[in-house]
């Protein structure tokens, strides 16, 4: 075993080849720099099984041997390396070591892809290294007096955005040597599995398959590749709950489908592959690299509000996006993350067609919306467990999915944190809570959307600081943020420009030197200042450019084939009852934990229906006897009145119920149906909790009300029990408020929103009872009365106490066909308001659709 002794800074460590020492900036690597020329993370040195050698992790500066940059290169006695600058960068000398003595070299073919470390495929596609060509960037330039002609020219014209563009001849840098992902080349399998012919090979989560995978996002019995009579391969669905996919687009479950030579096959987080007699299996650990090539939106009307924007990151990288508002940051986020695929250009995941391959690769896919995705009112491990119930597939147990929520919690470090509500926790730590969900799933690219907005500056770093940390742990992090406080910490730093276009794309340090200004508020004023000043002109023939995107940039642009909506949608993790019970489960005991709701539930209708006795408390519901000398009935005012009251109060407790209940959790709708979350479970859940509850008050309200009053002894439908009959359309009537309030609560952009149309809802119930003024005969109103749910409750419960005789009408008009004292009138009554709530209900579905994800509607 060759022993490598390294020299640095007057400090020797004899280093072990088990393990691999990180060269960088960052504090918790083995080996720290401070100094400013070094990157974050800068390189690795580790021991390949052969030798020793260092692998530059595409750092800013460089790392050089004899003088020359290098990617990567065996290392051995005598070899001395300097970060970040060729002369006098921070030294590392190597001493002791029995492997050869390194020569700078890019070694492309000679090593399989996953053995070359984080920046293997970088090094395949970085053509020879030119050392004459490479530059300092301009800040070092500038501190080292060795500036170059390209950035002084460059220099002269930044700080003037409102001259005319500068163009810059493109020059051939180190051809993205230190920024662009690898654009072919293929990882080498992680395992292999030897065929043996005619047996069948079952892949799955429990331990009697002959493929283990030890991924909750594998079903126990996943699928199964078997040999055809005629020899050729084949893979089945065993039923999978996150289905079986074959280069990416699902397979129908229990369905199956012949393999050819180049066909990968996905199950959770592998892929396999058949060759000859052995399959290949290639687990995603999370470290993938990402790039975006020429991505442009369209919206409708021709305007393009994200313009030809291309970047590419290797593995572990920690992206920030920042730009002034309206720069397209959304936009672009919602084509990264295919909830809005981009009209031209492509996503890059690992090298794999993320458009295309959408339907699996989705779920390797965490986004952390601006909003936090989780019920305030929960403790923190409860929110998880819901989460996880509905993410992960029906065949987990509640122990393995709590293994993984505490793995989880460790993590991020909220395990003390765990029994707390999440309204309880600081802003810092509740954003934790909502990244801590998303990695329940274990994805490899992690998108947050201003994580940091009204955080204060020490949670703003100590979220970026968890942010560095996911990364470096092996994943890919996009930020978009407003603060730019901390974008040192991360490796890549993209600058979006007014109309949708790139402005910068390489290290945070060198940004603001490339834009010529001290602060980023400069930089933003002249955003907004020149705001047609060809910005993407500026960055396309900048040396920057060259070297961090030039590469990418090469592809030309391809119009994107989205597949067929059906390929697209997200597998569903959970069959709909399981997420109906979840849903519900969830709402329950978010509604049981919060008290004051609880008391209000009861108090309201409570209330409402004690008022109504007020009302000429001592007088029935009955019809009044005729005036002998004109033969006619004297109208019972009370009961109109009476019936009002309980009626409006039906009313405006049941759409109180529902008004907020969708806006007030529509993120967290709008990331759980990306993530597979049933439209109709998660409607049908809100109307079973809301249901039973309006329904319960309805009967509160009109036991109330109708119980100490005299009322018929026989009902036309229940026979004794009148005061139920009479409740019942009192209840039916808060269930289709319900579904009323609901459609508003689908409709608002803002919860604000929600209290004037409440109010206004409950005025025109009023309007429309059909007690204050007679509703038969005017033409028009009457017709539109038939859409207010009041019209038909107050008309079944008059049926019942036959209004047309309580309140008769006018001389010379006919009696309220709705009112008849029949069982007929009560019935059609009765099922016209259950009708509504249906209708109410489509509506509501249809109105849902709009808030999610475009590539979740169908
Ligand atoms: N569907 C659409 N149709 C037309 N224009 C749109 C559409 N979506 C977004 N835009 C416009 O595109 C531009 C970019 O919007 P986007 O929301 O992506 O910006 P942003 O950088 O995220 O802004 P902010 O920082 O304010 O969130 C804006 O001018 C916006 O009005």
């Amino acid at each position: 075993m060759p022993e490598l002794v390294l020299e640095s800074n007057g400090q020797t460590w004899t280093l072990d080849p088990s393990r691999s020492y990180a060269l960088g900036r960052d504090p918790q690597g083995e080996l720290v720099f401070d100094d400013a020329r070094v990157s974050w993370r800068h390189a690795t040195i580790s021991f390949n099984g052969r030798s020793w050698v260092v692998d530059d992790h595409g750092s800013t500066n460089g790392t050089f041997v004899h003088g020359q940059r290098i990617q990567q290169v065996e290392l051995g006695a005598g070899t001395v390396l300097n970060l970040g600058n060729a002369t006098d960068g921070p030294r590392v000398s190597l001493t002791g070591a029995q492997g050869a003595v390194g020569t700078p070299q890019a070694q492309p073919q000679q090593q399989p892809y996953a053995a070359q470390g984080a920046n293997a495929g970088w090094a395949q596609q970085a053509p020879a290294q030119e050392p004459q060509k490479q530059q300092a960037p301009p800040h070092q330039a500038q501190q080292h007096g060795q500036q170059q002609a390209g950035w002084q020219q460059q220099q002269q014209h930044a700080p003037q955005p409102q001259q005319a563009a500068p163009h810059f001849p493109q020059q051939q840098g180190p051809g993205g040597a230190a920024g662009a992902p690898p654009v072919y080349g293929d990882r080498s399998p992680t395992t292999f599995h030897q065929f043996s012919l005619g047996r069948v090979m079952r892949i799955g989560r429990a331990l009697e398959n002959e493929l283990v995978v030890s991924d909750l996002q594998v079903s126990r019995n996943h699928a199964e590749f078997h040999a055809t009579p005629d020899g050729r391969m084949e893979i089945r669905d065993l039923g999978s709950h996150n289905g079986t996919y074959v280069n990416g687009l699902p397979i129908a479950k229990g369905g199956s489908q012949l393999l050819g030579p180049t066909d990968v096959v996905g199950v959770g987080h592998s892929t396999f592959r058949i060759v000859g007699d052995r399959l290949e299996e290639f687990v995603d650990t999370g470290e993938v690299s990402f790039s975006a090539r020429h991505l442009t939106v369209t919206v409708d009307g021709g305007k393009q509000i994200l313009k030809d924007v291309s970047f590419g990151v290797p593995e572990k990288s920690l992206i920030a996006v920042i730009g002034p508002s309206g720069s397209g940051k959304s936009t672009l986020l919602k084509a990264l993350t295919g909830y809005r695929p981009a009209d031209q250009g492509e996503v890059l995941y690992d090298n794999r067609n993320l458009y295309k391959q959408f339907a699996e690769l989705r779920q390797r896919i965490g986004l952390v919306p601006q909003d936090d995705i989780l019920h305030k009112e929960l403790t923190v491990k409860k929110a998880l467990k819901y989460a996880a119930k509905l993410r992960f597939p029906a065949d987990t147990t509640a122990a393995e999915r709590d293994a993984r929520i505490d793995e989880v919690l460790r993590e991020l470090k909220l395990d003390i944190h765990k029994d707390k509500k999440v309204t309880s926790l600081s802003g810092g730590q509740r954003k934790r809570v909502s990244v801590a969900l998303e990695l329940l799933t274990k994805p490899s690219l992690i998108f947050l959307d201003e994580p940091t907005s009204g955080l204060d500056p020490g949670m703003d770093r100590d979220v970026m600081q968890l942010l560095r940390g996911l990364a470096d742990d092996g994943r890919t992090v996009l930020v978009v943020t407003h603060s730019v406080a901390e974008l040192a910490i991360c490796d890549k730093l993209l600058v979006m420009a007014p109309g949708g276009s790139v402005a910068y794309f390489g290290p945070p340090e060198e940004a603001l030197n490339f834009f010529g200004y001290d602060t980023w508020a400069d930089v933003f004023s002249a955003f907004e200042n020149y705001r047609d000043y060809d910005w993407a002109g500026r960055w396309k023939g900048s040396q920057h450019y060259q070297m961090y995107a030039a590469d990418i940039d090469a592809v030309a642009p391809q119009s994107v084939q989205v597949p067929a909506m059906q390929a697209m949608k997200p597998p569903k993790p959970q069959g709909w009852m399981s997420q109906f019970v979840t849903l519900v489960r969830r709402y329950t005991s978010v509604i049981v934990s919060d008290k004051g709701f609880l008391a209000l539930m009861v108090i309201l209708p409570a209330v409402l229906g004690a008022v109504s006795l007020l009302i000429d408390a001592d007088k029935g519901l009955l019809p009044n006897p005729a005036n002998p000398q004109t033969g006619r009935i004297i109208p019972n005012g009370t009961a109109t009145t009476v019936l009002l009251i309980l009626a409006v109060g039906a009313c405006f407790a049941g759409a109180a119920n529902s008004v907020r209940e969708l806006i007030k959790e529509r993120v967290i709708y709008e990331r759980e149906r990306a993530t597979g979350l049933s439209r109709s479970a998660y409607l049908m859940s809100k109307v079973f909790v809301l249901g039973v509850i309006t329904v319960l008050q309805g009967l509160l309200v009109g036991v109330i009300g109708f119980a100490t009053r005299e009322i018929p002894e026989e009902g036309l439908v229940l026979g004794g029990l009148t005061l139920l009959e009479l409740s019942l359309p009192i209840m039916a009537l808060g269930f289709t408020s319900m579904m009323f309030g609901l459609i508003i609560s689908s409709l608002v952009k803002t919860a604000e929103k929600t209290m004037p149309l409440l109010v206004m809802f409950a005025i025109i119930q009023v309007v429309f009872t059909g007690c204050l003024f007679a509703l038969n005969g005017a033409v028009g109103v009457n017709q539109f009365s038939y859409l207010m749910p009041s019209r038909w409750a107050v008309a079944a419960a008059g049926s019942t106490l036959d209004f047309n005789r309580i309140s008769p009408p006018e001389q010379g008009a006919e009696a309220d066909p709705l009112w008849e004292h029949t069982v007929g009138a009560w019935g059609l009554n009765m099922a016209a308001l259950i009708v509504l709530g249906v209708i109410c209900g489509f509506f509501v579905a249809r109105f849902l659709r709009r808030h999610e994800p475009e590539v979740m509607r169908k």
